[in-house]
């Protein structure tokens, strides 16, 4: 059973923690706002693709775009001095779910039975 003690030892509220830690972990806040505002807008330009491809008949993904897409990006990563495995982690996470989007403005999501 894990007691109150524990648990405060775990997890130290935010003004116990050192003041190094506090700023970078400010850092970090910052950091992930700015990813997610990132994301908005790849969604939003993502779903413009989408619509374009629904209205021109094309194919929701494209496999050979996604590759050089994530070459390119292992590229720029290893030149940020980023391990490009992020990449292989994160991204082909994003490309599935736009994937999936653009099928979905297609109307050929899964049917209900
Ligand atoms: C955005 C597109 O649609 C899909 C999603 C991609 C992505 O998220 O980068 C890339 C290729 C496609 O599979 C596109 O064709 O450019």
């Amino acid at each position: 059973m894990v007691s109150d003690s524990d648990v405060s030892e775990k997890a130290p509220l935010c003004d116990q923690v050192p003041r190094e830690l506090g700023e970078y972990r400010a850092s970090i806040d910052n950091l992930d706002a700015a990813l997610v505002h990132l994301l908005a807008e790849r969604f939003r330009v993502t779903r413009k693709v989408g619509e374009l491809k629904r209205q021109e008949a094309l194919p929701p993904a494209d496999e050979g775009r996604e590759e050089r897409q994530l070459l390119r990006l292992k590229e720029i990563a290893t030149t940020a001095g980023l391990d490009p495995t992020v990449v292989d982690l994160i991204f082909p996470a994003l490309m599935s779910e736009v994937r999936r989007r653009h099928q979905e403005l297609r109307g050929d999501g899964p049917r209900p039975l």
